[in-house]
């Protein structure tokens, strides 16, 4: 009997192709391991702006805990249920999305690429994967948001002391479309950062990553022409991108700001994530930044059970930090998320091949997470639950 490509799994399929092309001498263009992928990406940038993506804070030994955290969990394989009919459909405020992915907010994408956040745009859409959109973005959000039309794209939010900005720039990312509002509560500092430090380079002094507030009527009301004193422009930047001072009940502005559902992402501690309940917000992401905030921090996926216990009846909870293949994002849907970000494999890949560097990451990573999900047992995410995992400790 002939073996019809419907009977083959997504995963299988993907990979087939690719050992079949290998047949006709036709290698993957990007180096498929996330290890390869960093190495090969740095050959091809500015070390400045590669040491900017890679880097973290301090020591990096956040982001060392990331990795090694998702160790401290062992997926529990089970045998001869029928896997055949699998599916890696999720639904998220009410949204069907055909998988559990979404595209970080990756700010100042310039320095990867030129055609930077638009090229991840037509990849995402591509895809069917929905892109997160950073305030710092090197294109703006209107011409983001049009590319994607239609297919679901969110705004992530610097949310500082000027609110005349903030109301200004949400209204903005409403008109063009976008259909959630992220607030990242982890940057209220700029952390130390020592690749950036020895380089002394800081990408918003290059102008990367302000095309959002050099169109943006409340800025260009205070400060006038942006070239015309430098150091005024990025004072106001400044002031319009983080508020140290702020507290949970400043979270009511934004929520009397929009309609739209408001995600606040940096949460690790259950108490914070039931904060962020009492005071508005529709969903949390469980995350540390990638470890770009704070040195010395747990490794963002050993923070998720914990949270997921306290409230996964009360909120939807997404992850990332750390996801690098397919068992990752099984474990975090494992422990109660119900979807995960993967921020820095697709800043590589677009820094490698643009749009087609973005598509073929993460439909690798796609591949990867139905293949797991097979091997593991299961069928769906209904199916992947804690018991699937064994804490090492
Ligand atoms: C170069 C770079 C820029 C980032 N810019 C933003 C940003 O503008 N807003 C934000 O909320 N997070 C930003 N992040 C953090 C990501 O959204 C995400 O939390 C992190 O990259 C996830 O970790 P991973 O890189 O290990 O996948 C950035 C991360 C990187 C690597
Ligand atoms: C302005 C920054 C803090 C952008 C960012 O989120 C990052 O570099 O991690």
């Amino acid at each position: 009997m002939d073996i019809t490509t419907e009977q083959l799994s997504a995963g299988m399929q993907y990979q087939l192709q690719i050992y079949f092309a290998g047949t006709q001498n036709v290698k993957p263009q990007l180096p498929v391991s996330f290890e390869e992928l960093e190495q090969k990406a740095s050959e091809v940038m500015k070390p400045e702006a590669f040491a900017y993506i890679a880097g973290s804070a301090g020591s990096e030994i956040t982001t060392y805990n990331n990795k090694e955290a998702f160790n401290h969990w062992q997926i529990i394989p089970r045998m001869m249920g029928d896997v055949s009919q699998r599916s890696i459909v999720i639904e998220l405020f009410g949204m069907q999305l055909p998988t559990p992915v979404l595209l970080a907010p990756v700010g100042v994408l310039s320095i990867a690429h030129p055609e930077a956040e638009v090229a991840v745009a037509r990849a995402a859409k591509n895809l069917r994967v929905p892109q997160i959109v950073s305030t710092v973005s090197s294109k703006t959000i209107e011409e983001i948001g049009s590319v994607h039309g239609d297919h679901p794209h969110w705004f992530q939010l610097y949310w500082g002391r000027n609110n005349d900005f903030t109301r200004s720039i949400i209204n903005r990312a409403e008109k063009a479309g976008y259909t959630a509002i992220v607030v990242t509560l982890d940057t209220r500092l700029f952390a130390w950062r020592e690749r950036d430090i020895k380089n002394a380079y800081l990408p918003f002094l290059y102008n990367e990553g302000l095309a959002n507030y050099f169109t943006d009527p409340v800025f260009l009301a205070e400060v006038g022409d942006p070239a015309r004193n430098k150091m005024e422009t990025m004072m106001h930047f400044a002031n319009c991108f983080s508020n140290p001072s702020s507290t949970w009940n400043d979270l009511a502005v934004i929520r009397e700001c929009t309609k739209l559902p408001v995600i606040v992402k940096g949460i690790q501690h259950a108490n914070d994530a039931k904060k962020s309940i009492d005071h508005g917000a529709d969903g949390i992401i469980v995350s540390n930044h990638g470890g770009r905030q704070l040195d010395g921090a747990i490794g963002a996926i050993d923070t998720l059970a914990g949270i997921c216990d306290e409230v996964s009846d009360k909120t939807t909870i997404l992850f990332d930090s750390g996801i690098r293949r397919g068992a990752d994002v099984f474990k975090a849907m494992a422990l109660g998320a119900k979807a995960v970000l993967v921020g820095r494999p697709y800043a590589y890949g677009l820094a490698l091949a643009g749009e087609q560097g973005v598509k073929e990451v993460i439909a690798n990573l796609l591949a990867d997470v139905d293949l797991t999900m097979g091997l593991a047992g299961c069928n769906s995410w209904k199916d992947v639950t804690r018991d699937k995992l064994h804490h090492r400790n």
